[in-house]
């Protein structure tokens, strides 16, 4: 059986205080109970940062300027490949909250948790512990 192939659009939504805004994953998706960076498959047709200025639209309901691409990261899973776009997002419009019932929290960088994570964040999470953003 072929693997499946997904391309993620992902926002590391940074606020003046160097926190991070995160959402859980909802129990019944991949990844389930896990913490992410806010985001979703990229659509036929659309930039990496198209989609991930209309993920944070839908899951966070912030209109994101300028986000700005830090890191791509490739892993395989059992049953999938997914290749993840990390954005940086410093400038947005709004208020980030969980538009769709998620549970979200504000957590400063350097207090990130890799194993919070899905296993493909471990690079950009360490990334970010260690301040190379
Ligand atoms: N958004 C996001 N997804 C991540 C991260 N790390 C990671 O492994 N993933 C994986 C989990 C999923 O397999 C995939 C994201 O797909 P998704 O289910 O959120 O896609 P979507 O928002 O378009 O949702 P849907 O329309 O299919 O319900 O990427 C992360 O930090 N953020
Ligand atoms: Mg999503």
């Amino acid at each position: 059986m072929a693997l499946k192939q997904l391309n993620i659009a992902a926002g590391i939504i940074r606020n003046a205080s160097k926190e991070i805004f995160i959402t859980q994953r909802d129990a019944s998706s991949h990844m389930a109970g896990f913490w992410e960076f806010p985001g979703g498959k990229i659509e036929a047709g659309e930039t990496p940062e198209q989609a991930v200025i209309r993920e944070l639209q839908e899951e966070v309901g912030i209109d994101a300027k300028s986000p700005v691409l830090l890191k791509t990261l490739e892993h395989r899973f059992p049953d999938r490949i997914i290749t993840l776009y990390f954005f940086l997002v410093e400038d947005w419009q709004g208020e980030p909250y969980g538009k769709e019932g998620q549970p979200k929290r504000w957590v400063a960088q350097a207090g990130l948790k890799e194993e919070e994570f899905p296993p493909a964040n471990e690079g950009i999470v360490t990334a970010l512990k260690n301040n190379q953003y």
